[in-house]
């Protein structure tokens, strides 16, 4: 994180408090702190309350929910410019999931308050807010599509596709590794599975690995997923 920035212009750069005017904005900057954790760390957990929202400064942080025997599915992975912990501010109830940094992770923390009067006093923002819940939930939607009505080679496919983004050819292609461990959370399978499916997509010619480590997805996929 740069420490050369205010706290203004740290949250002039996050695209949600662009909209904020500049009174509002400075009110904001004075009350947001910035806070550091270590890899490993959550920054929310699950069934608690924490009373701030959070906003990603750098690093990246897994969204995650597990079961009592200790099960878990990954959600999503938040990145710089990215905030959680809105749901439990604008419900009142505690933390759906628990987000848990996958790297050093630098963010600042507004206090539920503060973030509750950006909402009432800024329409512009209330409404990002809202078009963002609503793309999750579009999400969640074809996550449920694709947990009761395709099998374990669909789903495999379907998060691949998400996680993908086009090169300069235009191809689709995952550039970070993803490991088997991760990518059986996001789907509901066990790692054993679906190192198999992977293989055999591999095999079939649906994706390629390719010496960088990044894996190239072919336009094929798109019938599994
Ligand atoms: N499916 C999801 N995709 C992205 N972020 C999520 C998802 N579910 C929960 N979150 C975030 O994780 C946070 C956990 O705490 P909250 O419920 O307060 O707010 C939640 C959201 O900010």
């Amino acid at each position: 994180m740069s420490t050369m920035l205010s706290n203004l212009d740290l949250l002039r750069r996050v695209p949600l408090f662009s909209l904020l005017t500049v009174a509002q904005a400075e009110v904001i900057s004075g009350a947001v702190i910035k806070r550091r954790f270590k890899r490993g760390e959550a920054l929310v957990e699950q069934g608690q309350k924490s009373n701030a929202l959070f906003i990603l400064l750098t690093g990246r942080a897994r969204v995650m929910t597990s079961d009592s025997r200790g099960r878990e599915v990954i959600l999503a992975t938040l990145a710089q410019g990215d905030y959680l912990g809105e749901m439990s501010i604008i419900d009142n109830e505690p933390h759906s999931a628990t987000v848990r940094a996958e790297v050093q992770t630098d963010v600042l923390m507004l206090g539920r308050a503060e973030f509750a009067r950006c909402l009432t006093e800024n329409a512009s923002m209330s409404l990002v807010v809202m078009r963002g819940l609503v793309k999750r939930l579009r999400h969640a939607d074809r996550k449920i599509e694709s947990l009761a009505l395709l099998d374990v080679y669909g789903r495999v496919a379907h998060a691949l596709l998400d996680f993908a983004v086009p090169d300069a050819q235009g191809q689709l292609v995952i550039k970070d590794k993803i490991s088997r461990q991760d990518l059986a959370k996001m789907v509901g399978a066990s790692r054993e599975m679906v190192s198999r499916v992977m293989k055999d997509l591999e095999e079939r010619g649906f994706i390629e690995a390719l010496p960088s480590g990044a894996t190239l997805l072919k336009d094929r996929l798109n019938a599994l997923g």
